[in-house]
């Protein structure tokens, strides 16, 4: 039985060490997701040329932050995409008509979410571009 090792205090209170496990696991999930999705990899390359563009026209804080919520939408809805891909192979490894609607919902919710963070780009972007071949 230990007689000191419990009243010793830990470095890190267990609710940390909880919560720091929870961001590894959360890490983990985007890096599988980043092996396997094709469309997430597109998604890290789009992302990189938006930060780039932001940087290279200087946009308003405003306009940072409607961009930096679009970029960030549309991971989310790619991963949670992935999640119910994961979850559907699971539970309905063969053909399902339930199955099928549930994966081209996910996919319909990626595409819905691409297309406005397509407007918020063009509405950003567009402008400065279209300036910057007219000059
Ligand atoms: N178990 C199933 N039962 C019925 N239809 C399915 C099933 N699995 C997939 N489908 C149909 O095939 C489509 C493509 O499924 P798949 O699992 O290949 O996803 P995906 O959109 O190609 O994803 P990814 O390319 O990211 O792997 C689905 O959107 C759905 O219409």
């Amino acid at each position: 039985m230990p007689l000191v090792a419990d009243s010793q205090p830990r470095r890190f209170p267990a609710i940390l060490r909880q919560r720091a496990a929870s961001f590894g696991y959360a890490f983990r999930g985007v890096a599988a997701a980043l092996r396997t999705e094709v469309h997430l990899r597109l998604h890290a390359a789009a992302t990189l040329v938006v930060l780039g563009l932001g940087w290279y026209f200087k946009i308003t804080p405003g306009e940072w932050a409607a961009v930096a919520l679009s970029v960030g939408a549309v991971w989310c809805a790619e991963l949670m995409n992935t999640a119910i891909e994961a979850v559907v192979n699971l539970v309905s490894p063969e053909y399902h008509p339930l199955a099928g609607r549930a994966k081209d919902v996910a996919a319909g919710a990626v595409l819905v979410m691409a297309l406005a963070a397509l407007t918020v780009g063009l509405l950003v972007f567009a402008p400065r571009v279209w300036a910057l071949l007219g000059r």
